[in-house]
């Protein structure tokens, strides 16, 4: 994979060519301060100016805490982009009030989580900065986008980062595939959320491999700017298909029930010696994995203490605290 196929897989070079296809969405610059921002591992601090939204929730407690011993420390003050922050608010207004957010490449995905409603869904600056300062992938979009590409030596590329904003839609992860093409050619197809399996793709094989071919021949093949690529899509439940994104054919790209070894060897493999693509789907319950994305995640006893979700955790953490303490302190004073 050359950086160059990355380059292409951003979606400000994609949309435009495949607008039709896909779902409808905003593209804005992001300032230098905003990148700075979500770099920095020290400030989750948000701002409240962002009006679309309650503000992070803060303890009553909070006045009463003195998070700094040293007078000299200054107080973490949450950043302010007006302009930025009104330009988002307005491209959510335009989008229907939610939106799915992702950077050139990427969205969250391994952040969802820690969002309130355990979803990507964003209805304001403050979602998508929390979303995006929690993310790894986010991470990697912004500090080595080009890590696996195979021209090491040639300078990186200028990349320009922006803020996608995607109107929320709610797909249904049986929906969702990703296909293969190569040369040119779409060689393979495989279930997205491959983890589950779902009975009706095992029902309608032919006709979801059949639509996804036709979608392919009439409006992604030959329009893209390389011959190598992985597209997703997504088939509703009217039997349209839509495109959802465009990624590097390579290690970066998640190769799900394919191994790139076979997607990109040029020998005897089951897709050459059929005629059209090869479409693999996890065919029962006994092969269904956890989520890919779990191991990101933080234990859920820790989000409801830090929260304050879950108010019977929170008593029982302090009682074992105010036990430990007891113990303790009777370790040291034996005689008492
Ligand atoms: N507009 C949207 N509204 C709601 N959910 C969405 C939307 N777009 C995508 N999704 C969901 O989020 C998932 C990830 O989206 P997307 O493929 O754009 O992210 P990505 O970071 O490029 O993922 P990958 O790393 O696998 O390429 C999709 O599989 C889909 O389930
Ligand atoms: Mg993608």
């Amino acid at each position: 994979m050359k950086k160059e196929q990355v380059v292409h897989c951003q979606f400000s070079v994609w949309y435009p060519i495949f607008k039709k296809h896909t779902i409808k969405s905003l593209v804005l610059p992001l300032p230098q301060n905003v990148i700075d921002y979500l770099l920095d591992d020290g400030t989750l601090v948000v701002s409240g100016s962002d009006h679309n939204s309650q503000p992070i929730q803060t303890s009553d407690a909070e006045e009463d805490i003195q998070w700094s011993d040293d007078e000299t420390t200054a107080t973490a003050t949450a950043p302010e982009f007006p302009e930025f922050t009104s330009a988002v608010l307005e491209a959510i207004n335009a989008l229907g009030g939610r939106v799915f957010p992702k950077l050139n490449w990427s969205a969250p995905r391994d952040a969802n989580w820690i969002a309130l409603n355990s979803s990507l869904q964003c209805c304001s600056l403050s979602d998508i900065f929390l979303l995006f300062k929690s993310s790894d992938f986010i991470t990697h979009d912004l500090t080595q986008p080009f890590l696996q590409c195979s021209d090491q030596d040639s300078p990186d590329p200028v990349i320009s980062y922006e803020l996608v904003l995607r109107k929320w839609s709610e797909l249904i992860p049986g929906g969702e595939f990703r296909c293969f093409v190569k040369e040119n050619k779409l060689i393979a197809i495989s279930q997205r959320d491959y983890t589950q399996y779902y009975q009706h793709i095992l029902k309608q094989e032919e006709q979801i491999s059949q639509a996804i071919q036709e979608f392919f021949s009439q409006h992604v093949q030959y329009n893209f700017l390389d011959e190598d690529f992985v597209f997703d899509v997504y088939r509703d439940s009217q039997g349209r298909v839509w495109l959802i994104d465009l990624n590097p054919f390579g290690e970066v790209t998640d190769s799900l029930l394919f191994s790139w070894d076979e997607l990109m060897s040029g020998g005897e493999t089951a897709y050459q010696q059929q005629e059209g693509p090869a479409f693999r789907y996890t065919t029962s319950e006994v092969t269904v994995q956890p989520s890919p994305c779990l191991s990101y995640r933080i234990p859920r006893d820790f989000v409801d203490l830090s929260t304050g979700e879950d108010a019977f955790k929170l008593v029982d953490f302090l009682k074992l605290k105010k036990s430990q303490q007891e113990e303790s302190e009777e370790e040291e004073n034996p005689t008492q």
